[in-house]
């Protein structure tokens, strides 16, 4: 799978000299589900904001699908990357829901029918289709978070990247963004989620990336989470699932799941009694 996303020792030191991005590299391949995880101030949402041209790169270089990030591409990749921040109230400021989620589409261009569809598709996405008419500023935390992702859904991005969306979302709101992101998924849509919920990233991604201090700790499968040298590095804990099986030694496992589906497996196996 060709990369769609391709970032070579990116450094990026804020006005006041934080060094937040000390020589960065990672790739993404086309159509996987990528958790970001990495302990408080790793850079996890100063590398999201390269991803889209908000920021650029002070040293090194970011590749999406194959175009560079530059002040030239900046405004392309931004209809290519939709990018929904960690904070709603930096990204929904308009006087209605509506005309919230219709932003996007609007300056992209598009006939107003074509928007109109866009809007109604996305706040059914999210299920928010009855607060269209209302001010974000009346919405609950999570209501707006919520409006955020159709915002950034209405634009039909190719790759999506999501700051800490489980945030704020109550369980039913968790479910149906998971679900959200399976459909764009299946639709051939790349999906990035910056995260500290291992359990999350263990049981949704096909890929994980750890970051820490402003440089990649180690990227692959989500197999990386039962590792314990990074996971101790990186200020993280096991997946609940890998916890359960770490705490049965007897069991002598080459191999800790860390999904529902692996642990499920594995006790058949022991119950049938091919194991133990
Ligand atoms: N606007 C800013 N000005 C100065 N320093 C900043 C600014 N934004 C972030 N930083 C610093 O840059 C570093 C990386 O921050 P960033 O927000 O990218 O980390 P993060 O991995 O997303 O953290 P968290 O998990 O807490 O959200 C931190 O040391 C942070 O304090």
């Amino acid at each position: 799978m060709a990369a769609v996303i391709e970032v070579e020792d990116l450094h990026y030191t804020y006005r006041d000299g934080t060094r937040a991005l000390q020589g960065l590299s990672l790739s993404i391949p086309e159509g996987s589900r990528v958790a970001l995880l990495g302990p408080n101030g790793a850079g996890k949402s100063t590398l999201l904001l390269h991803l889209n041209g908000l920021y650029l790169p002070q040293r090194g270089k970011v590749r999406i699908m194959g175009q560079e990030v530059n002040a030239r591409t900046a405004r392309e990749i931004k209809s290519r990357v939709g990018l929904v921040f960690q904070d709603p109230d930096d990204q929904v400021f308009s006087s209605t829901v509506g005309e919230d989620v219709a932003f996007g589409p609007v300056n992209m261009g598009l006939s107003a029918t074509e928007v109109e569809r866009r809007v109604q598709e996305a706040l059914a996405a999210v299920q928010m289709e009855a607060y269209r008419d209302k001010p974000p500023y009346h919405l609950s935390y999570g209501q707006k978070k919520r409006v955020a992702i159709a915002g950034v859904l209405a634009m039909g991005p190719e790759i999506i990247v999501l700051d800490e969306p489980m945030a704020y979302l109550d369980p039913q709101g968790k479910d149906t963004l998971l679900d959200i992101l399976d459909r764009l998924h299946r639709r051939g849509a790349t999906i990035l989620v910056a995260t500290h919920d291992v359990d999350m990233a263990a049981s949704w991604a096909d890929r994980v990336i750890i970051i820490k201090n402003g440089r990649t700790l180690a990227q692959g499968d989500p197999s990386l989470l039962v590792r314990e040298d990074i996971i101790r590095q990186a200020n993280l804990r096991f997946p609940l699932v890998a916890q359960i099986f770490r705490s049965l030694p007897e069991l002598q496992l080459k191999t800790v799941p860390y999904t529902v589906e692996q642990a499920a497996a594995l006790l058949k196996d022991i119950l049938a009694g091919h194991r133990v």
